[in-house]
């Protein structure tokens, strides 16, 4: 029998990906609201109680709303926002770092953040071994597409062509911290540096790394090894293993979506310095895509069902 999907938020920027992406499957039977009613509570109370899961595309404070309106045990929920990324009785959705089974067991699960998405691809592999170390001050720099604050962004950056870049979070403030800590066993969140550029969707997220950050790791092409071995087995998380740096990364504007990632471990030549790197879309990994492949494993579909991967 198909799973009965509600997205509550389906009108947003990431709720559409997911109905997009979730339209023409046999296994998944979509419920929906007519636009007039998609705000009204009564109206989402029900639907999110018929849901099988209910998929959260809401901001923070309508998301804790919905979870509120559920009165059954048998809704499941998997939420976009940053709501409940560190709540307890909540399970982080990030299969590559968490777990597949439990992804698949839980009936709270909150997707990952889309820069903390890059970052922990990265880092916690990393410190979770012990290759660096958890007292070591991190940093990570970051550059996303516009759709990456949702509808007000989008509205921003395409009234206003003359906006070429936007740096952000100067208070040294970011939901996203607290998810970066945790899930890195970090002592202390990291000193955060996101901006945006005017390309609709992609996101290059920046780990700087010096010698003291190693723990049990010698030397930073280590780290590179241990990344590719990490993720070998999985399809939407890409390592390149190449030695030789590309001469630049780039964000095109006109890039088909994509749900996977590919990350990158760039040595200095005297290996005292490396730059971590992650490349993604802010829409798919970073949202849409990595809500699909939870919802994949919640449903016992194939993991990467209706996904946007290379080759696929
Ligand atoms: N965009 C991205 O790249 C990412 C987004 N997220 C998170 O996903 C969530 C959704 O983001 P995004 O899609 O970008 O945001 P958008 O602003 O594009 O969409 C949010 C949607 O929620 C609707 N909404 C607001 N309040 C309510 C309510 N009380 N009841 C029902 N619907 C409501 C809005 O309605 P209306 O259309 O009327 O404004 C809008 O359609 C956010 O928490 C965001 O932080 C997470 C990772 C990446
Ligand atoms: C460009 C931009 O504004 N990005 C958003 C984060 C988008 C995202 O990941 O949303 P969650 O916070 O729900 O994870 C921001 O920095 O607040």
């Amino acid at each position: 029998m198909a799973a009965r999907i509600f997205i509550d938020g389906a009108a947003g920027t990431t709720g559409i990906e997911i109905r997009d992406r979730l339209a023409g499957r046999s296994d998944v039977e979509l419920l929906l609201l007519p636009e007039d009613r998609r705000k009204d509570a009564s109206a989402r109370r029900e639907l999110l109680n018929a849901a099988d899961i209910a998929i959260l595309c809401l901001p923070d404070d309508a998301a804790r709303e919905a979870v509120a309106l559920i009165e059954n045990a048998q809704t499941r929920v998997i939420d976009a926002s940053s709501a409940h990324r560190v709540t307890d009785g909540w399970t982080y959705g990030f299969p590559e770092l968490i777990g597949m089974e439990k992804v698949r067991d839980a009936d709270r699960v909150s997707n990952p953040g889309c820069y903390p998405t890059g970052f922990l691809a990265l880092l916690a592999p990393l410190t979770g071994a012990g290759l660096l170390r958890t007292d070591y001050p991190y940093s990570v720099n970051a550059v996303s597409g516009y759709s990456g604050g949702g509808k007000a962004l989008i509205e921003r950056f395409e009234q206003a062509p003359e906006l070429a870049f936007r740096g952000y979070a100067y208070g040294g403030e970011h939901k996203h911290l607290p998810e970066m800590q945790t899930y890195a066993w970090l002592n202390a969140p990291p000193v955060f540096a996101p901006s945006v550029i005017p390309a609709f969707r992609g996101m290059i997220v920046e780990i700087p790394l010096t010698a003291q950050a190693l723990g049990k790791a010698s030397t930073m092409s280590e780290l590179r090894a241990y990344l590719a071995d990490f993720y070998a087995a999985g399809t939407v998380i890409n390592v390149e293993a190449g030695t030789e740096p590309p001469s630049e990364l780039l964000i095109e504007d006109d890039k088909d979506p994509s749900d996977g990632m590919t990350l990158w471990v760039f040595p200095s030549p005297d290996e005292q310095q490396a730059r971590l790197v992650a490349l993604l879309d802010n829409l798919g990994k970073g949202a849409s895509g990595a809500a699909i492949q939870s919802l994949n494993l919640m449903i016992g579909a194939p993991e990467t069902e209706g996904l946007r991967l290379p080759g696929c």
